[in-house]
């Protein structure tokens, strides 16, 4: 039988047949061993073939997985512990963020964007809690949701409140396996329960929050909610891991130094204090936001430390 993986908890994952039908399935050994290095060796969106175990328990076991599309990773923090597969076959990722109440910081969504480069999936930043804003921050929204579009990463403005956004989100959405992802309390769920009002996911009170690393969702999990329309629920990961990017290849995961990289004088030229830097006149000259290039300063920067 064929299906579709919507949760992996790493020792058991539901998946759904065509039909809509959910079984619970194990992995056959063989496939364990294949893939060592990861927690979860089947992930959520996966296109799995499996074998029947028990019809009347709907249990099965999962001999085949297709080749994936594409994948996001969130690396272990600890050494000697597995990555895990935060989920397959994305075809695009929603950046739940908010200027208020908590704020984003640029440094979480240019990293974000960075991984999602990597894995070439495209993002939309959906900006969440727009009820709370005041004139100030309603314009400031508006100079971010430029800066973000110009570099081909378009935005929805939104509340859960005020429903602002939320038909537009709809559309966007249909047809679609899509990522939801952002900080903890950013109203990831929230927004979910209003998009596909039958799921009735766990939300969490701010004033709950006894400390920051506390999350109500444990694992990346998969809704259907229209037909073909898929809606992947993360844990509250605080940060996609960065995969591992050389400082050299660094540019290339910023559109807007990636469009310029043939321009630089020099072929290696990492854009910090080179002569004839393309990415550094246009910097100046008020092309090229300097958030995003601080972002891109700042990994630079880390990169070294590690060394
Ligand atoms: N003012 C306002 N509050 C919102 C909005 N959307 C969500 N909230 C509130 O924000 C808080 C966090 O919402 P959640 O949906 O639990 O956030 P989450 O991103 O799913 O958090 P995790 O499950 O921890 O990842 C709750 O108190 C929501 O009621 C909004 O548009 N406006
Ligand atoms: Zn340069």
């Amino acid at each position: 039988m064929k299906g579709l993986v919507m949760k992996s908890t790493g020792s058991w994952y539901q998946v759904r047949t065509e039909d809509g039908t959910l079984y619970r399935c194990r992995l056959r050994g063989k496939i364990k061993l294949k893939d060592l290095k990861v927690s979860n060796p089947v992930a959520v969106g996966d296109k799995v073939e499996f074998d029947l175990e028990d019809a009347g328990e709907n249990t099965g076991t999962i001999h085949h997985i297709a080749e994936r599309e594409n994948y996001i990773i969130r690396k272990s923090t600890h050494k000697t512990a597995h990555s895990h597969i935060i989920a397959a076959n994305i075809d695009r990722a929603f950046l739940v963020v908010t200027l208020v109440s908590p704020r984003t910081s640029f440094g979480f969504i240019d990293r974000f964007l960075i991984t999602a480069e990597a894995y070439d999936i495209p993002v939309t930043i959906i900006y969440n809690k727009s009820d709370l804003y005041d004139a100030e921050t309603a314009q400031y929204q508006q100079q971010v949701l430029r800066m973000y579009e110009q570099i081909n990463y378009p935005g929805v403005i939104c509340s859960t409140v005020s429903g602002q956004g939320i038909p537009e989100i709809k559309d966007l959405l249909a047809g679609q396996k899509i990522l939801f992802s952002g900080h903890s309390g950013v109203g990831k769920s929230t927004l979910i329960n209003h998009l596909a009002p039958g799921l009735e996911l766990k939300t969490t009170e701010i004033s709950d929050y006894s400390d920051k690393g506390k999350h109500t969702t444990t694992y990346a999990e998969m809704f259907e909610i229209s037909p073909e329309t898929f809606i992947i629920d993360t844990p509250g990961i605080k940060e996609l891991g960065l995969v591992d990017i050389e400082k050299e290849e660094l540019g290339y995961f910023f559109p807007e130094i990636r469009e310029r990289l043939n321009q630089c004088k020099y072929y290696n030229c990492l854009h910090i204090n080179e002569p004839g830097c393309a990415v550094l006149q246009d910097l100046k000259a008020g092309k090229i936001s300097l958030t995003r290039y601080e972002s891109y300063r700042g990994i630079i920067a880390e990169t070294d430390n590690r060394r």
